[in-house]
């Protein structure tokens, strides 16, 4: 069994006031943000090896919810563990993502109220097709991220994350999954793929949720 011996305060993060504010002008923006070196190198390498801890048991990613949950290749090939904060590296992610959770509520009133996120792995040739990751209305998902973990990626591995216009015409952004980025998006507002990875790539999705729940109508789980 593989120990986790680094210390917490050996991670570090720049979620700080300042990082908050960027990300909050940049949301107000253009509501999406791409911040770079959000936690140290040691972070990363951690959240990195997460994938390889033998704890950590992979499925296929499905697409829907519940009943309609299908496994379906053809749309996207990752493989995913939910990340449940057991390990120092997990729970220091989910840390610094509630001080974001804060952050962003304190400045722009969103009302976020937990944060959900899964360990995500692209096996080499494998995509997600073009999705949005909330329909108006019928999801409690409002912010998307996506946090990367691949040291030294290059133009020809390809996997990038494609994000395009609330309209679906045009193509806003194509984000290289170097470690240590952060995406973070509204999960209504846009279109967005990832191209087909000529490596194996890794990553930790996650959507901030508000709390739709009322004493009648009780959220459906996962
Ligand atoms: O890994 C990425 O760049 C995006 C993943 C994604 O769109 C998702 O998991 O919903
Ligand atoms: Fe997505």
């Amino acid at each position: 069994m593989t120990t986790h011996t680094t210390p917490l305060c050996q991670y570090s993060t720049r979620v700080d006031e300042p990082f908050l504010d960027e990300l909050a002008d940049k949301l107000t923006q253009h509501g999406y943000a791409v911040m770079d070196q959000t936690f140290n190198p040691v972070a990363v390498q951690e959240l990195r090896a997460e994938f390889d801890h033998p704890g950590a048991e992979f499925k296929n990613a499905g697409i829907g919810r519940q009943e309609d949950f299908t496994i379906a290749r053809n749309v996207r090939g990752d493989r995913i563990c939910w990340l449940e904060g057991r390990t120092g590296a997990a729970s220091f992610f989910l840390d610094a993502m509630a001080d974001i959770r804060h952050g962003l509520n304190r400045r722009l009133f969103m009302g976020l109220f937990d944060y959900e996120s899964h360990l995500s792995y692209y096996p080499v040739g494998s995509f997600y097709k073009k999705h949005v990751d909330a329909f108006h209305g019928r999801s409690n998902r409002v912010l998307s991220t996506v946090f990367y973990l691949n040291q030294n990626w290059q133009p020809e591995d390809g996997g990038e994350l494609v994000l395009y216009d609330r309209a679906d015409k045009q193509v806003l952004e194509r984000v290289v999954p170097h470690a240590g980025r952060l995406v973070v998006f509204l999960s209504e507002e846009f279109p967005h793929e990832v191209l087909p990875a000529a490596r194996e790539r890794y990553s930790i999705a996650g959507w901030f949720r508000v709390n739709t729940s009322t004493a009648v109508n009780l959220d459906p789980p996962e």
